[in-house]
């Protein structure tokens, strides 16, 4: 008997070895064994994940290992776990929209300070009755000294209030440090984010969160599309980028109005004001972390310049002429481009619907510039669909030549393509926190970012929209799927962190200048890992 046992634990263990091989950081977790000190920073994540599971998770009452992450959220924050994610050099964050990645609480007080030029107005009277059943949707505009509010802010807090009258936001901020109008500001913060209520139970359909979460881009928009604002808000994008461990930034960018806010209050400014506006944010965050010492850990931030999969193949052609203006001025800057918005929407097109404009965005560079200066980042994929249309996008995002795949959440049902993914090395930007809270999985043991890690697809790690998911820069992510994950430990974390660097669209002197700062913050971690893990009980 104990000959056959021995056998078969020697096949067992050939099929698992056999298995790993395959797994995207194969060869990283060989490299661990030749670092004493990786190995036991290694070894040390491996003890408090495990601690923590059967001294946090598996005693709790109302939550397990991967239970949904807005419901478990101010658990994780309080875990060593966390604290050590939290610290790791994640590389760059390729997939996060501009305009829902600063925390809210940074917005709302950039939005106090300039507060005075805010008007605010809302659909109901800001009542105690209205506040409590969610009834009042609220909005926000810059407005100057010429457009004063006819009537003082205290009228939004009772029935006599007209709907829909403009009034100044800062004195409604002051009423609302009455305590008995404590909840005014969380009302309000509520409309610009996706509650666990909202996305568990009250808007458990795909229709009911996208029109949420769409809704909460309107409320946003109308704090951030103010120059004075604009720039702050970018200057603690990258602020916070740094903060959560994140040294470069793809972001994506869509100006989606014509104009937006000068300081003055004027409708005025260009496309190309913004970007202007843009790079003065990212000045003033350099000279924030230059005086702190931290510069360099700060590795760079650029845009993918976007488009919604709404418009007209006239606004598409309209929005890729300016995203091509923009690159002539700012060739450094503009990285890629992309439609964005609700895949699934019958509204939206599909990549296949554009056909003839994409491809002629790219013969237009080709003639200018002899090769593909702004390369096709698409977002596909993002459906629980097995062969729709919207599963389709995935065909058409690769045909195309798409450098990345936003989401790419179907993409585990397509073998074909995943194997084109290896072999064209596109890597796919899964962002399981976002897919979890918009309705595709129920947490992260169901989500496929493990498939394409143990396929050998390239992956890496983003959080799409961490305001409005409540999600912190990028930690999240990372630690939903080590704690989760057995298989995933920090030898894995690290493959994802580097290929955030490694399928970065900068160019190859930039790229490989990053790779050596993030390899040597990494080393420096490691280093920290160490002492901490000789500390830890
Ligand atoms: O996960 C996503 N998939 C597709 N579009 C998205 C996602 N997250 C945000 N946006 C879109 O990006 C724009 C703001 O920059 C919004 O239009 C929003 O719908």
């Amino acid at each position: 008997m104990e000959k056959l046992m021995n056998k078969y634990s020697e096949r067992r263990e050939e099929l698992l070895g056999f298995e790993n091989k395959f797994k995207l950081d194969y060869s990283e977790q060989d490299n661990i064994k030749f670092h004493p000190d990786y190995s036991f920073a290694v070894e040390f994540v491996d003890r408090v994940r495990c601690y923590e599971w059967y001294n946090l998770w598996f005693k709790a009452q109302h939550t397990e290992v991967g239970a949904p992450f807005l419901d478990t959220k101010n658990i994780i924050a309080k875990t060593k776990l966390f604290e050590l994610i939290k610290k790791m050099p994640k590389g760059g964050l390729l997939h996060a929209h501009t305009d829902a990645s600063v925390p809210l609480g940074d917005v709302f007080k950039i939005a106090h300070k300039y507060g005075a030029f805010i008007q605010i107005k809302s659909t109901h009277p800001l009542t105690q009755h209205n506040i409590h059943f969610g009834l009042a949707k609220i909005s926000f505009r810059p407005a100057n000294q010429d457009k004063l509010p006819s009537i003082d802010a205290s009228v939004m807090l009772t029935e006599s209030y007209e709907t829909g009258t403009w009034c100044n936001y800062n004195q409604l901020a002051q009423l609302a440090q009455h305590p008995d109008n404590n909840n005014i500001i969380p009302f309000i913060e509520k409309q610009m984010l996706i509650t666990a209520e909202e996305s568990y139970i009250t808007h458990n359909t795909m229709g009911k969160i996208w029109s949420k979460f769409g809704s909460c881009f309107g409320v946003l928009s109308g704090l951030i599309a103010f120059e004075p604002i604009w720039e702050e808000y970018i200057k603690r994008l990258v602020l916070r980028c740094v903060e959560d461990g994140v040294g470069y930034v793809e972001t994506r960018l869509l100006l989606i109005n014509e104009l937006s806010y000068d300081v003055n209050c004027n409708l005025r400014l260009t496309r190309r004001d913004s970007i202007l506006i843009f790079l003065r944010g990212v000045e003033s965050a350099k000279d924030v972390l230059r005086e702190e010492g931290r510069l360099d850990k700060f590795y760079g931030i650029n845009i993918i310049y976007c488009t919604l999969r709404f418009v007209s193949e006239d606004e598409l052609w309209n929005a890729m002429l300016t995203c091509l203006d923009i690159y002539k001025e700012f060739p450094t800057l503009i990285k890629g481009f992309d439609l964005v918005g609700h895949e699934e929407s019958p509204s939206g097109h599909t990549l296949n619907d554009y056909l003839e404009t994409l491809l002629r965005f790219q013969q237009k560079q080709i003639e200018e510039f002899g090769d593909i200066k702004i390369p096709y980042v698409f977002h596909a994929g993002e459906t629980l669909h097995d062969g729709s249309i919207v599963d389709d996008n995935l065909y058409d995002a690769l045909l195309l030549g798409t450098r990345r795949i936003g989401h790419g959440y179907s993409l585990y049902k397509h073998p074909t393509l995943m194997q084109m993914c290896k072999e064209k090395g596109v890597c796919v930007e899964s962002c399981p926190i976002s897919n979890e809270v918009l309705r595709l999985t129920g947490g992260i043991g169901n989500h496929p970012i493990t498939c394409l890690i143990n396929h050998g697809v390239p992956v890496t790690l983003s959080s799409d929209d961490p305001a409005i998911f409540q999600n912190a820069i990028l930690s999240y992510d990372f630690y939903m799927l080590i704690n989760h994950s057995n298989k995933t430990n920090l030898g894995t974390l690290k493959v994802l962190a580097r290929n955030s660097i490694e399928y970065s669209l900068m160019d190859e002197e930039d790229k490989s200048r990053v790779k050596g700062k993030w390899e040597q913050d990494w080393e420096e971690y490691v280093r920290w890992l160490r002492r901490q893990g000789e500390e830890w009980k």
